[in-house]
């Protein structure tokens, strides 16, 4: 293995999730969906804690691990979550119920992300994760900016793509989605944003104005 690969394997390995987490990430491979890793998860609680949440936003809901890892930094605080699946919601409610945070504090919304987000209050939510169809993440990320307070920060998994997004041959529609929210990340003075090599990435940015 290379150095790099070390590091990286290191670095994804580090972070151990709960038994919850684990049946969750089991299920959602079993669903062929793309769970967000243990590291990236660990920094979703950081955030949640950091930002001391009391009211979050998924998109994405999966089997529910984003949203474990999401809760477990701010066990107290409200999530919703938005998902077309009623399938994964079930599967989700789940794991919410088993890892002890109770319905009345988990919002499911078995929808499509831009039919439901422009319903959603602006300046509202404390995080905001964003990580539904990766075809739509612009304009999801443009929901997420508006649905942010100041001093809250939007978290975008898998921004890397498997390395997609470094490869200049790769020029699918989502791939350039990906780069233009990037690009928009690094130009925008309303934010601050990281880039972590995390998971296939995480771009995370900080809304100050
Ligand atoms: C990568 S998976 C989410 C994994 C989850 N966040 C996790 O890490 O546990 C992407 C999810 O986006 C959902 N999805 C697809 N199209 C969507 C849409 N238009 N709006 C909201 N979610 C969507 C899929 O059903 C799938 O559950």
């Amino acid at each position: 293995m290379t150095h790099n690969e070390l590091t990286w394997k290191f670095l994804n390995e580090f972070d151990v999730e709960s038994s919850t987490q684990a049946q969750a990430r089991a299920i959602s491979l079993e669903h062929g969906l793309n769970p967000i890793s243990p590291a990236v998860g660990a920094q979703l609680a950081l955030v949640a804690a950091a930002t001391n949440a009391t009211n979050m936003i998924e998109i994405g809901t999966g089997c529910g691990l984003s949203g474990l890892w999401l809760l477990s930094g701010a066990p107290e605080a409200t999530l919703t979550s938005i998902d077309p699946e009623f399938e994964y919601h079930e599967q989700a409610r789940e794991f919410f119920t088993e890892a002890g945070f109770p319905a009345s504090r988990v919002r499911l919304i078995t929808g499509k992300a831009l039919d439901v987000l422009p319903r959603m209050n602006e300046n509202s939510y404390d995080v905001v994760l964003v990580d539904g169809d990766p075809n739509q993440v612009e304009q999801n990320v443009e929901h997420a900016l508006r649905l942010v307070r100041v001093g809250g920060t939007v978290l975008v998994p898998h921004i890397l793509h498997d390395g997609d997004v470094a490869n200049p041959a790769k020029r699918t529609a989502a791939v350039n989605g990906l780069r233009a929210v990037l690009t928009a990340a690094q130009e925008s003075e309303n934010i601050v944003a990281a880039l972590s090599p995390a998971g296939d990435g995480l771009l995370q940015f900080t809304k100050i104005s």
